[in-house]
C-alpha cells in the first residue's frame, strides 16, 4: 500500500471514532507534519480516555506543536495517563518537574524516572545510564552498563554506541574488545560510524549517595575559575562526563547543517564565510531526559535557569572551519522575531566535547586570552554589561581548527525565561 492509500485506510478506520483508530491517524498526521489535524485527533482521543494519546496530546501543548504551547494543560494531561497506569507519563512528568517551571522539583522525579526505567522505556533507560554513569562506585558503574545493554538490546541506537565506546575501554568492567566490536560492525551495517576518542580526565563525579538514582545531582553548583575581568570570562573543566560530551555528539550527528548566523539589518539567519562549521540545533521536541539533563548541567553551571536558554546547539568544525570574531548579543530586529519577552542574551556557555589535535581555541581578543578546548572543560561568558546594555569587549572567536575536528556543546542564555517549561 503506498503512503496516501495507507492514509486513506487510516481515516476509514477513524471515521466512527474508535480511539486507537484516531490516534494511529493522528500519529501518521504527526509523520506528514500536518499537524493541527493531528493535534484534534489526539485530543479526541485522550479524551475518550486513551493513555498514549493522552501523552502524545500531551506533548504537543509542552513544547507548542499544532498549537500554542501550554505546559500547564500538559501537565494535566500527563498526570491523567500516570494515573491510569503509564510509565510513559511519569518519565514525561519527572522531564518536566526537573525543568523546575511548570511543576515542582519534589521527590516524585526520581520515584518517576524509576517507573519508566522499570517499564524498559529507553529514553529513561539512556538517561539513567548517563547518571549512574558519573558516579564512582563500582557497582554504579556497573549498573550503568547493565541499563545501555537493555537500551541497545530494544534498538536505542545511542545507547548503543556509548556502550561500544565503554566495552573497548573498559569503562566500569573489564574491556571487551570482540563484543565492542561486534557491536560496532552492527552499527557500521547500518551506515553508524565511530564516536571520536573522548577521555575527561578531571571530572567530579556525582556526589549523591552510591545505588540511588538521583537526578538533580545536574543542579549542585560548580565552582569557576575566573579567567579574565574584562570581559567576563571564566572557565570549569570536567563539567562534562565522556558519556555527557559522546553522547551530546551522538545526539548531533544525525541533525548537523552548515552553520548559518543572523544578518545584523535584518535578523534572517544566513550563511556566511564568519562561520564556517557545521551544527546541530536540537529544538525542544527532540530534547530527551538524558538532553535536558546535561542541557541543566550547563545552565546551572553558568548560573542561570535552564528555561533561560535558547535551544542547545551542537558545533562540529573541520580542519580549517573556525568561527571568526563576533559578539553572541542578538541585533534588536533578532530580538524582535524571537520572544523579544526574554531580553538579549546574557551569558554564553560552550563546552568543549572532544580533543583537538591543533587549533580551534576559543579566543578573547581584548583580554588577550585563549581557552584550550579539552573535553569536558566549560568556558562561559557575559556578553552584557550590569545594565544589561551590550558590551562590545565580549568580542570572540572560535580559533581554526589545525588538525583533526573540534565538537563544541553552546547554550545561549537570555535575560529572561525563553522556554516554557
Ligand atoms: O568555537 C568556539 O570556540 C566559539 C563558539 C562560539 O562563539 C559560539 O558558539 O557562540
Ligand atoms: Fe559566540
Amino acid at each position: 500500500m503506498n503512503e496516501d492509500a495507507a492514509l486513506l485506510d487510516l481515516r476509514r478506520r477513524a471515521h466512527d471514532g474508535a480511539p486507537q483508530a484516531l490516534y494511529q491517524l493522528a500519529s501518521a498526521l504527526v509523520a506528514r507534519h500536518e499537524l493541527d489535524e493531528a493535534f484534534t485527533l489526539h485530543r479526541r482521543a485522550a479524551e475518550a480516555g486513551l493513555a498514549n494519546a493522552q501523552i502524545e496530546y500531551a506533548r504537543m501543548l509542552m513544547y507548542g506543536v499544532g498549537c500554542d504551547a501550554e505546559p500547564v494543560r500538559a501537565a494535566e494531561w500527563l498526570l491523567r495517563a500516570e494515573s491510569a497506569g503509564s510509565p510513559i507519563a511519569s518519565y514525561f512528568l519527572a522531564l518536566m518537574s526537573l525543568g523546575g517551571r511548570t511543576l515542582p522539583r519534589d521527590g516524585r522525579i526520581n520515584e518517576r524516572v524509576l517507573r519508566a526505567v522499570r517499564a524498559d522505556y529507553p529514553p529513561a533507560l539512556r538517561a539513567a545510564a548517563v547518571h549512574f554513569g558519573r558516579k564512582a562506585d563500582p557497582a554504579d558503574q556497573l549498573r550503568c552498563l547493565q541499563l545501555l545493554e537493555r537500551g541497545a538490546g530494544l534498538g536505542d541506537v545511542v545507547a548503543a554506541r556509548l556502550l561500544v565506546e565503554r566495552m573497548r575501554r573498559g569503562e566500569g568492567d573489564t574491556p571487551q574488545p570482540e563484543a565492542a566490536a561486534d557491536l560496532r560492525a552492527q552499527l557500521q551495517a547500518i551506515g553508524i560510524g565511530p564516536l571520536p576518542e573522548i577521555v575527561v580526565p578531571d571530572y567530579a563525579p556525582n556526589a549523591s549517595a552510591p545505588g540511588v538514582l538521583s537526578m538533580e545531582d545536574v543542579l549542585q553548583p560548580v565552582a569557576l575559575t575566573a579567567q579574565s575581568a574584562r570581559p567576563n570570562v571564566a572557565t570549569v573543566d570536567g563539567l562534562l562526563s565522556a558519556e555527557e560530551c559522546r553522547l551530546l555528539i551522538a545526539n548531533a550527528q544525525t541533525h548537523l547543517q552548515r552553520s548559518r548566523t543572523v544578518d545584523p539589518e535584518t535578523g534572517l539567519p544566513f550563511e556566511q564565510e564568519i562561520r564556517t562549521s557545521s551544527d546541530a540545533a536540537f529544538d525542544a521536541i527532540l530534547e530527551d531526559l538524558a538532553l535536558r539533563c546535561v542541557q541543566l548541567r550547563m545552565a546551572s553551571a553558568a548560573g542561570l535557569p535552564l528555561d533561560h536558554a535558547e535551544h542547545l546547539v551542537v558545533l562540529r568544525y573541520e580542519p580549517g572551519q573556525e568561527y571568526r570574531p563576533h559578539r553572541d548579543y542578538r541585533p534588536p530586529s533578532s530580538i524582535e522575531r524571537d520572544r523579544p519577552d526574554a531580553g538579549n542574551r546574557l551569558r554564553t556557555i560552550c563546552v568543549y566535547l572532544n580533543t583537538v589535535e591543533a587549533g580551534g581555541q576559543t579566543e578573547f581578543p581584548v583580554a588577550g586570552l585563549k581557552v584550550e578546548p579539552r573535553p569536558g572543560r566549560a568556558v562561559v561568558f557575559e556578553n552584557l554589561h550590569a545594565d544589561g546594555t551590550p558590551d562590545p569587549d565580549s568580542l570572540h572567536a572560535g580559533l581554526p581548527v589545525e588538525r583533526g575536528e573540534k565538537w563544541l556543546a553552546t547554550l545561549w542564555l537570555r535575560q529572561a525565561p525563553y522556554r516554557r517549561f
